[in-house]
């Protein structure tokens, strides 16, 4: 599985400690940035890694900022992004089953390192169930459609 990740000054330490983990379990991310802790702008980063998800040179994408909320919602005005904001296992397991979810937003400065990690987990091994589901993600489609002329 391709994974992008990116974060802001506020997402940084964490953004560290899910690529670190990922490695140990063999899988491999391309960091977008940021590289530092030194004060950044959340979009710049949410666009990097949203557009190469959205693109299909990744699977998923994982965007880390202080809250999360920031980062998700800049993700999600990428055509063709369903980023969610999670912060409990069973949110994340919902939104890769219900909203086939393809960029996970976490809270950098809400979240301890082990929920996160738990979360991760999760929401990547979880698969999207399609059926209702799908005709749901047909219709938030149409409403990008709607937007984008
Ligand atoms: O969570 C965030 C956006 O939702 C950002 O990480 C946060 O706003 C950054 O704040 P500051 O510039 O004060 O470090």
């Amino acid at each position: 599985m391709r994974i992008a990740i990116g974060s802001d000054h506020g997402g940084y330490d964490l953004k560290e400690e899910i690529k670190s983990y990922l490695s140990e379990k063999g899988l491999e991310t391309k960091d977008f940035g940021t590289d530092n802790r030194d004060s950044c702008d959340y979009p710049d980063y949410a666009i990097e890694v949203s557009e190469a998800v959205a693109k299909g040179d990744y699977d998923k994408g994982i965007l880390i900022c202080g809250t999360g909320i920031g980062i998700s919602i800049s993700a999600n005005k990428v055509p063709g992004i369903r980023c969610a904001l999670v912060g409990d296992c069973f949110s994340a397991k919902a939104t890769r089953q219900h909203n086939d979810s393809n960029v996970l937003a976490l809270g950098g400065r809400v979240l301890g390192t082990g929920l996160a990690l738990e979360i991760v987990d999760i929401w990547l091994s979880t698969e999207f169930e399609g059926g209702r589901h799908q005709n749901r993600i047909n219709k938030i489609t149409e409403i990008e459609k709607k937007y984008s002329k």
